[in-house]
């Protein structure tokens, strides 16, 4: 069995070494010759799986992403042509529910902005919209959940309309789908008529796909002098952003939000499991037979402890500001492909346990910290 997985995939011999040979390939440039002889293709988010990569495909079983967004992949293409497909659905929503809740506690650190009362707009309450809705809460935030499709279903009982949203938020975090055709479709969602709505001062988090904001109508505006505060994770045109504009962006990283080691190595276990299920073999591992121990496991608060050493805790695990540097320094140099290859290792709050009894600790908890197991 030969299993061609991604080269930026943790993980793949130690899951799938029983299984076959893994063969690593570059994301960007795998060629539909490398797929000939392929039984198994383990994608991330920048192979485009289509019609043109499996031309030469003979005798492919299984394609899978690790990853949530699957906007990269033609599923129609598969089903037709009888290849498995699988996704790794929520794999990596707590990172990025933590990358949207470092970002804004970092805004009101350096804007001098309490939280407390402030509205944030969810748009799209799937895994990620879900998974910050209910940890956001311990800020102080209060939450608008806006998804027509689940209102619609009945498994949302709140909903705002978008344009209501982005009049009256004083947040808005985008988590939906790339959709580029249809009733709902998502591509530049934020087009330039809504951009110009925006509330005054409004903090903007985009962590969904670039796509989803009109980059070049949003550096109009901002260059026109609109009052924005922004947070971009993805870009239109990966890698090949628009850096101009960066300066005007607040913290800007290149599409990380779902790099936590957990986040990564839970997308691999899920595509082991379909692999599994597709061959009908019993899984037999889990990412807890890899993953390291965290350097820092954890930590006791007193009951001193008060909102500040919160803010604290939340950046002693995860900082944006260090990949917002990391992203400004070496963008021009290393390019946007090398930086997130390279990038610098990353746990989730849940590796660090505390103590329940202090003031902070029910927050934190709510935030996603672990309670301590002794
Ligand atoms: N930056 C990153 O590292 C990163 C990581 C993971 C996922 N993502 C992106 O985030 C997206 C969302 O992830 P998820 O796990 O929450 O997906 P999900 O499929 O669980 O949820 C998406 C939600 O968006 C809703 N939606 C669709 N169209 C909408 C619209 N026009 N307006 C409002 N809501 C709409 C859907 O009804 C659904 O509830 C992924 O598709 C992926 O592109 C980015
Ligand atoms: O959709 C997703 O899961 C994310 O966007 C994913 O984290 C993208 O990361 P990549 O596969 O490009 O490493």
């Amino acid at each position: 069995m030969r299993i061609l997985a991604d080269q930026n995939m943790p993980l793949v011999e130690s899951f799938f070494s029983d299984i076959g040979e893994v063969i690593r390939f570059d994301g960007r440039n795998l060629r539909p010759e490398e797929l000939s002889d392929a039984d198994i293709l383990l994608t991330r988010s920048v192979t485009k799986v289509n019609e043109a990569l499996l031309a030469k495909a003979k005798q492919l079983k299984f394609v899978g992403t690790a990853t949530i967004g699957i906007d990269h992949i033609d599923t129609q293409l598969l089903a037709s042509s009888g290849i498995a497909f699988s996704s790794a659905p929520g794999c990596n929503a707590i990172a990025v529910a933590e990358y949207v809740i470092s970002a804004i506690m970092a805004y009101a650190q350096e804007s001098g902005t309490s939280l407390q009362g402030k509205t944030i707009a969810i748009v799209g309450v799937g895994n990620i919209g879900k998974c910050l809705a209910a940890k956001i809460g311990a800020l102080g935030l209060k939450v608008l959940l806006c998804d027509p499709l689940r209102y619609q279903d009945g498994s949302l009982d709140s909903h705002i309309e978008l344009d209501d949203a982005l009049k009256a938020a004083d947040f808005v975090s985008f988590h939906v789908p790339l959709v580029k055709n249809g009733e709902h479709k998502t591509i530049h969602l934020l087009n330039e008529a809504r951009i110009a709505s925006l509330k005054p001062g409004m903090v903007l988090i985009n962590a969904s796909r670039g796509d989803v904001i009109d980059n070049q109508a949003l550096l109009r505006a901002l260059e026109g002098g609109q009052a924005l505060e922004l947070v971009l994770d993805v870009w239109e045109n990966e890698p090949n952003i628009l850096q101009s504009l960066l300066p005007y962006v607040r913290f800007a990283t290149v599409h990380i939000a779902g790099h936590t080691l957990e986040g990564k190595a839970r997308g691999t276990q899920m595509l082991y499991e379909a692999v599994c299920n597709t061959l009908n073999l019993k899984p037999q591992k889990t990412i807890t037979d890899f993953l390291p121990k965290p350097s820092v496991t954890a930590c006791k608060l007193q009951d001193t402890a008060n909102e500040n050493d919160l803010l604290n805790l939340v950046h002693l695990v995860y900082d944006v500001r260090r990949d917002d540097g990391i992203m400004r320094a070496n963008l021009t140099s290393q390019g946007f492909d090398a930086l997130r290859k390279a990038y610098p290792v990353r746990r989730e709050f849940s590796t660090i346990e505390l103590n329940d009894d202090s003031p902070i600790s029910d927050k934190l908890y709510q935030l996603g910290f672990s309670k301590c197991s002794s």
